[in-house]
């Protein structure tokens, strides 16, 4: 087993259930405390991941918001008997202080200075859209999970990039195992769309608004984690 291998951060994703990651969205979820309750809720219906992601609130509402749903995905995860990984996108500093993992993308802070940030036991996941993306996540070296999409176009992200299609998901997951990274697939999950998503090979389906924005969020929760599993590759 090499170094890369037997870091803290690299054991903790090789053990996490990436099946079914839930990201926030606070304006679908209609606040911060409907953002609370859908955290308990995703995690009744089988999310194991967790990510925290506003892009308007300000520091401290938004370290507010993200200590909330730590709290919650603790007390949940005792209750039903799981650990819950929970993320906080972009705002490095708050997940450090908060101790708990953390989402980049290609414009935010790079891996080398998240991870002296966060410390080596705190998870770090990548977005990448495009094959460089991925190679340069690898060559970086601090990255333990990457986001590859957008899978399809979404509203959720008007800047994302150019949609990957399955056949694109498939090509970079294949590459990120090869490199020992986990790979979760995001833009245009949903329940009907996580099947096709399985297929690809990827770890974990993420969803936001298929999620954030139902009146059954725990309902679409397990029906998008059971699409995914029932339809993942046998190893
Ligand atoms: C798991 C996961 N994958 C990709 C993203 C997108 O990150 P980024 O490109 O930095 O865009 P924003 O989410 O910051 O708008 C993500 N958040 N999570
Ligand atoms: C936050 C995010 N990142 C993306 C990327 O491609 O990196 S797509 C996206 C939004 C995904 O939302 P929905 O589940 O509603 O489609
Ligand atoms: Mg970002």
């Amino acid at each position: 087993m090499s170094s890369e291998q037997r870091r803290p951060s690299r054991e903790r994703a090789a053990s996490a259930d990436w099946a079914l990651y839930f990201i926030t969205d606070t304006a679908l979820a209609g606040g911060p405390d409907q953002v609370v309750q859908q955290v308990r809720d995703a995690i009744d219906g089988g999310a194991h991941v967790i990510q925290v992601r506003d892009k308007h609130l300000d520091d401290a509402a938004f370290r507010d918001l993200a200590a909330a749903v730590a709290a919650a995905a603790r007390e949940k995860g005792e209750e039903v008997g799981r650990r819950i990984d929970v993320f906080v996108n972009d705002r490095v500093g708050i997940a450090a202080e908060l101790g708990l993992h953390v989402h980049v993308g290609q414009g935010d802070e790079d891996p080398a200075a998240v991870r002296e940030a966060v410390g080596p036991a705190a998870m770090i996941g990548v977005s990448c859209s495009r094959r460089e993306h991925l190679e340069a996540a690898i060559a970086a070296g601090h990255c333990d999970v990457v986001g590859l999409g957008p899978v399809w176009a979404t509203p959720t992200k008007t800047d994302a990039d150019v949609p990957l299609g399955t056949d694109g998901l498939a090509a970079l997951a294949a590459r990120a195992h090869e490199a020992g990274l986990k790979a979760v697939a995001i833009g245009g999950v949903t329940a009907r769309t996580a099947a096709d998503v399985a297929a690809t090979g990827v770890d974990g389906a993420c969803v936001v608004s298929a999620i954030a924005g139902s009146d059954d969020p725990a309902l679409v929760a397990t029906f998008v984690r059971r699409e995914f599993v029932m339809n993942q590759p046998l190893e």
